[in-house]
């Protein structure tokens, strides 16, 4: 059978790298284009991709992933940085490309991914509930797309259990004390050396609080999701959000 063709783009960075030495090491993938800052997304086609894994920053996923969709590449996405427009931008890229999938993962760790979930499951129980992400200090972006992601999952949970509003009586303090409001749901981002990737979800009701924590503690925790991603992808047209899809959770 024959290897699929896989490119790594920001294949120079934390878990570019990572992922380049992944798809190396799979028996059924073929590594045929590492790709960073300045090269020229040309270089995608011209080498026979068949899927792109795409791991730089917030700034360029959008002009690689319309090039890689234009193209028929399909797509495994971990930069983060998604928005409700961004989002809608790409389906309209995807819609005329028929027989193209992208993959877009806020987080590729398994435990990451049950976390999540739980959290979903959890929301709807406890009177209150918060997010804290933890990252190491060169991360581009706050809040983590993990933490957004779980949060808007949580929000969603308890606006389908009818939840009341959170309890908070808070009513002076120094800005940004409270964390960020992503759907009612706060969310706070700690940046600090030492760290690599890790969240709480804390959950609390009346006498009693329940703590969800994951750690990923190496990239390569991202490893099999990025595997997972690029296999399932080329089955799968359009757009797909979140690695949960591609997993048999229930
Ligand atoms: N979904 C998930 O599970 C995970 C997602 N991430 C996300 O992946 C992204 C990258 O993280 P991380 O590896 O830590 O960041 P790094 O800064 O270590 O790596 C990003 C790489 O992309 C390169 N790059 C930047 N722009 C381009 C471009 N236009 N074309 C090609 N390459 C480019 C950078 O080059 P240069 O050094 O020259 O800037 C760098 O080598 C972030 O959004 C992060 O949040 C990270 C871990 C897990
Ligand atoms: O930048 C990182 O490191 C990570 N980014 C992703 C995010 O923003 O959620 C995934 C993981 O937290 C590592």
């Amino acid at each position: 059978m024959s290897k699929l063709r896989v490119a790594v783009i920001g294949a120079g960075g934390r878990i570019g790298s990572e992922a380049v030495r992944a798809v190396q090491a799979a028996d059924d993938l073929e590594l045929v284009a590492t790709l960073g800052r300045g090269d020229r997304l040309e270089t995608l086609t011209e080498a026979g991709a068949q899927v792109a894994v795409e791991l730089t920053h917030p700034d360029a996923v959008m002009d690689n992933l319309e090039f890689c969709v234009r193209n028929g590449i399909h797509g495994v996405v971990g930069t983060t940085g998604w928005t409700d427009e961004r989002l809608a931008q790409l389906r309209t890229w995807l819609d005329a490309a028929p027989g193209t999938g992208t993959l877009i993962a806020p987080n590729f760790s398994i435990g990451a991914v049950l976390t999540m979930r739980f959290a979903q499951q959890a929301a709807r129980f406890f009177e209150s509930v918060e997010v804290i992400e933890l990252h190491h200090p060169n991360k581009a972006d706050a809040p983590s797309g993990t933490a957004t992601r779980t949060a808007q999952l949580i929000a969603a949970a308890r606006q389908e259990a009818g939840s009341a509003p959170q309890p908070d009586a808070t009513s002076t303090a120094l800005e940004g004390a409270r964390g960020a409001d992503v759907d009612g749901v706060r969310v706070h981002s700690v940046r600090l050396r030492g760290l690599l990737a890790h969240q709480e979800v804390l959950l609390g009701g009346a006498g009693e609080t329940l703590t969800l924590r994951h750690d990923s503690l190496h990239h390569s925790s991202f490893m099999p999701g990025i595997l997972l991603g690029v296999r399932r992808v080329v089955t799968v047209p359009g757009l797909t959000f979140g690695l949960e899809h591609f997993l048999d959770l229930d």
